[in-house]
């Protein structure tokens, strides 16, 4: 049977979530992953050092027996972020990055940033001297922008002036979903990279109206078309540096997804690399997935590669139709199918 040994992979962007929902879905990246970048999209969000030092703590207290998984935490910017804030964060030793959420763009984003040049400035000026990288869910929330174009008119009116405002800056744009992205994480200094999903890897927008609507298929970024799927895997699969694994695996109540109004998110965590060598396979580049899951990601964020490994075999799984979710259950991605590849204990 066809087998795959990687250097333990990372994640560089989960929702973790809180209490028996973070309990619910941890095992399944600490499993998987050696470390992960984790999101602070609480309600309310997780603002200062002292409320990522907490949230840390509540994640370590949660980790299965044995596991030796390390939660890498995460600021989220507001209008009102300091500098002084900032240098705490990095003082830490605990903070590895500041989000960018827009007002409005997403899951738990309300108190997100309205003017991200004008007011965060001296922020950014900080994170710059610091070099705290700035990660980005790159989409503007302009109503009149068609929900299909919001990550490149992102990159016009946000991410090109703040490349070149704070050449300094480190920034990730996270979950990758068009050429336009990939083309400017590309075109731009060595400070700046990318994350992709393999959900938007794995599936264009078809997938969202297969047979009828499929409310399990809806994120944000929203899955685009066929010719932006094939440049992200062109970008995954060239053993460019810039482009890392980050599976913004966000789990949600079925009963919030299935809704009038279904909220954003898949969740992947219980297959977050295996996914991932499904697309490689498909490219006939297995022998790029390593560097990709863990390599590129820790030397981005300047941190050690893990030393461990995990082991895939070539063979199918079944998906759970379901998956216990604190006093809720989810639907993971691929409920009910199955998965080609299957993660060794
Ligand atoms: N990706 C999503 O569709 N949802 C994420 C938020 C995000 O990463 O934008 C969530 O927190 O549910
Ligand atoms: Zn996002
Ligand atoms: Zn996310």
């Amino acid at each position: 049977m066809e087998k795959l040994t990687l250097i333990r992979p990372d994640d560089w962007h989960l929702h973790l979530r809180d209490g028996e929902y973070m309990r619910a879905v941890l095992p399944d990246t600490a499993r998987r992953f050696g470390r992960a970048i984790v999101m602070p999209n609480l309600r309310p969000p997780v603002t200062t050092t002292e409320l990522a030092l907490a949230y840390r703590e509540r994640i370590l207290a949660a980790l299965p027996q044995n596991a030796r998984f390390e939660p890498l935490m995460t600021l989220y910017l507001t209008n009102n972020t300091t500098p002084d804030e900032i240098a705490l964060a990095k003082e830490s030793g605990q903070v590895h990055g500041v989000k960018l959420y827009p007002a409005g763009a997403t899951t738990n984003s309300d108190s997100g940033v309205t003017d991200l040049l004008g007011k965060c400035s001296a922020a950014l000026a900080e994170m710059e001297k610091q070099d705290l990288p700035l990660l980005v869910h790159g989409e503007v929330t302009d109503p009149e922008v068609d929900v299909f174009d919001r990550e490149k008119v992102f990159i016009d009116r946000v991410l090109a002036p703040l490349a070149q405002r704070f050449p300094g800056l480190r920034v990730a744009l996270e979950h990758i979903t068009t050429r336009d992205g990939v083309e400017f994480v590309k075109a731009a200094s060595k400070r700046v990279a990318g994350t992709l999903t393999a959900h938007h890897l794995l599936m264009n927008r078809n997938a969202m109206f297969a047979g009828g609507i499929r409310p399990h298929h809806y994120c944000l970024p929203v899955l685009k078309r066929e010719e932006h799927r094939r440049a992200l895997v062109a970008a995954a699969t060239s053993g460019d540096p810039k482009f890392f694994l980050g599976t913004d695996s966000a789990p949600h109540a079925k009963s919030a997804k299935e809704a009038v109004c279904g909220c954003a998110g898949m969740y992947t965590a219980h297959a977050g690399i295996e996914l991932y060598a499904e697309v490689f396979e498909q490219a006939g580049a297995l022998d790029k997935l390593e560097a990709f899951a863990s390599f590129y990601g820790p030397d981005f964020y300047g941190l050690p590669r893990n030393g461990d490994s995990v082991t895939l075999l070539k063979e199918s799984w079944d998906v759970p139709t379901e998956i216990k979710f604190g006093s809720d259950v989810l639907v993971p991605l691929r409920a009910g199918e199955k998965i080609g590849w299957r993660l060794v204990d």
